[in-house]
């Protein structure tokens, strides 16, 4: 992989991205590295100057063979070397990484889902569908990890939802190398604001719903920022699927026809769903029957091009939870848009385990333990209205905590959703950053009813989760909530190791055996 400084100019051209070049050293050289971050930089390296970015980071680059810099104003530091000056440096970047990777996304035919919750579950429904029908050739690239191909090294944990752009190219390229022909992905709205997906057509792009969160100062200064980032795959997709069901339908619809003809959106709900707007829901979902280890539900078509895709049928689900059935609908319509048969679509979802969505665990003696990864209002609605439902209002305890750094609405959505569906609460740590955890755990604190919801403060999350477990009784309900299959807590910009909230459950569980 390489490019020209020559071939840099034209693309920033062609995208009205560049302000200025200066020259230093011949323009037809091959770049044969590229990096945003100087700790990764080689001989003939293209580096970017970006974020957070403190001069030093360049005058690293250089020393370790940077020859050009891609920054929105020139830098002293970067004396000696080409510049590019650009009015947008994360375009610049996503468009020159893609060059350099000789455009991979031509080789992938890409899902890409968007939503405040259920990418990464929808995600992971999908390409376990496309795996068996395009024969383990589709990547994934989650929240959770990242999949390039089939041997063990090509499987990694993700750090961001979606990845910096190079990183994006750079692995879709890998990706393509290993044999891949699918790739399933998650679009966040930071993506879009950030534009680590800028210039990317997806083949079929998901739209599954929208609640308020991921608003703060390191985030998106309002809910109407986060909607419209997040309508950015709408417009950018070959293929719409929207749930007709989300807030903010006729917004989110308009940003589908925007760019994409009506005969390639998709519409699904409930089987019972009326919509008040003038559309036609091309699929409708059913729930048929939920036990505690698995549901069944049906997909029914109910349009012509729905119908001509063949996916109508009963599928069956180990992933219990309504919202799961909601999921899985997408990843059934997204598989089928991109080849896959009723077969498939029934064998990818039926066994389908996800690390920290919905895991479960019997304690003898004491209450029916679920870890899941609910993390905002919207979330933890959907799975605590969903166990009381499922299990006949049992008596309810919630061991939760709330981030530091981000997110802080959800603090006040954790103590309403508590007052409405708890009866018991242990408020405690889940990755404070640079905050105080008791300092979070007293703003829930103080907005939950305690006359209604017995509430503790338990700061050490594994003294925790083993109390509400030995305080639980037969038929009683323990919700570990948050974390999901998190190793580690962020402390102070350090992941400090966490056992996982299911394996501190099972070490309770075999003490309280003994
Ligand atoms: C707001 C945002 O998008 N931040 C991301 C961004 O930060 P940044 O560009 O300011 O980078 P930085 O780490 O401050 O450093 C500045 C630059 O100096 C470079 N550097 C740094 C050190 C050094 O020695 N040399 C050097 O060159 C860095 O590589 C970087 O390019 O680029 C970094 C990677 O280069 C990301 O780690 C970081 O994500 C932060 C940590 C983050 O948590 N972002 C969250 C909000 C996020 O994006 N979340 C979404 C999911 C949420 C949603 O659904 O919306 C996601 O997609 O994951
Ligand atoms: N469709 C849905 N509607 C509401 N809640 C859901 C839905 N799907 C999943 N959830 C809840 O949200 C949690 C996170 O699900 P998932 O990881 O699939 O979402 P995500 O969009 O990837 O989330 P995040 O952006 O926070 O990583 C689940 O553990 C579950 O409690």
């Amino acid at each position: 992989m390489a490019l020209t400084l020559d071939a840099c100019t034209l693309i920033l051209k062609e995208h009205h991205l560049l302000k200025s070049v200066a020259l230093n050293g011949d323009p037809t050289l091959n770049m044969t590295g590229i990096a945003y971050d100087s700790r990764q930089v080689t001989a003939d390296t293209l580096f970017f100057c970006k974020g957070n970015f403190r001069p030093v980071y360049l005058t690293d680059a250089k020393e370790l063979g940077a020859v050009t810099y891609v920054a929105e104003k020139a830098l002293v530091e970067g004396n000696g070397m080409n510049a590019l000056i650009v009015t947008n440096v994360q375009k610049a970047m996503a468009v020159l990484s893609a060059a350099f990777y000789d455009y991979p996304q031509d080789s992938l035919f890409i899902v890409a889902y968007t939503g405040t919750k259920g990418k990464t579950t929808a995600a992971y429904f999908t390409q376990s569908i496309l795996q068996a029908a395009t024969r383990q050739k589709t990547a994934l690239f989650s929240t959770i990890d990242r999949v390039l191909g089939p041997k063990p090294v090509d499987r990694f944990k993700s750090d961001l939802t979606t990845p910096e752009s190079l990183d994006l190219f750079r692995d879709m390229r890998k990706a393509v190398e290993n044999g891949m022909t699918h790739l399933v992905m998650e679009v966040s709205s930071q993506a879009y604001k950030k534009n680590r997906v800028y210039g990317l057509t997806f083949d079929v792009g998901f739209f599954l719903n929208i609640s308020p969160d991921h608003v703060g100062p390191n985030e998106h200064p309002s809910f109407e920022d986060y909607l419209h980032c997040k309508l950015q795959l709408l417009v950018n997709s070959r293929h719409c699927v929207i749930n007709a069901q989300t807030q903010y339908f006729t917004d989110v619809y308009a940003a589908a026809t925007a760019t994409t003809d009506a005969k390639s959106i998709y519409l699904f709900a409930e089987a019972d769903y009326q919509s008040d707007q003038p559309v036609t829901i091309d699929f409708r979902f059913e729930n048929l029957e939920t036990g505690l280890a698995e549901s069944r539900f049906k997909i029914t078509a109910a349009s012509t091009k729905a119908i001509q895709l063949g996916l109508s049928g009963s599928y069956q689900l180990r992933l219990i939870g309504d919202f799961n059935e909601s999921n899985a609908t997408a990843a059934v319509i997204g598989a089928g848009l991109a080849g896959a048969d009723l077969t498939r679509a029934q064998q990818g979802i039926r066994d389908l385990q996800i690390p920290g969505r919905m895991e479960t665990l019997a304690v003898p003696g004491h209450g029916q333990v679920y870890v899941d990864y609910a993390h905002n209002y919207a979330s933890m609605k959907a799975l605590l209205s969903f166990l009381q439902k499922e299990y006949k209002q049992p008596r309810l305890l919630v061991v939760v905590g709330s981030p530091g750094d981000k997110g802080v609405s959800r603090r006040a959505g954790f103590s309403q959703v508590l007052n409405e569906y708890a009866d018991r609460a242990i408020l405690t740590t889940d990755d404070p950053g640079f905050e105080d955890p008791a300092a979070i755990a007293s703003e829930i604190l103080a907005g939950i009813d305690q006359q209604k919801v017995v509430t503790t403060v338990e700061i050490d999350r594994a003294a925790a989760i083993e109390q509400a477990i030995v305080e639980s009784k037969p038929g009683e309900i323990v919700v570990l909530a948050a974390k999901g299959a998190d190793a580690y807590q962020k402390v102070r910009g350090v992941d400090t190791p966490y056992p996982t909230d299911m394996v501190i459950a099972k070490q309770v569980a075999a003490r309280l055996a003994n």
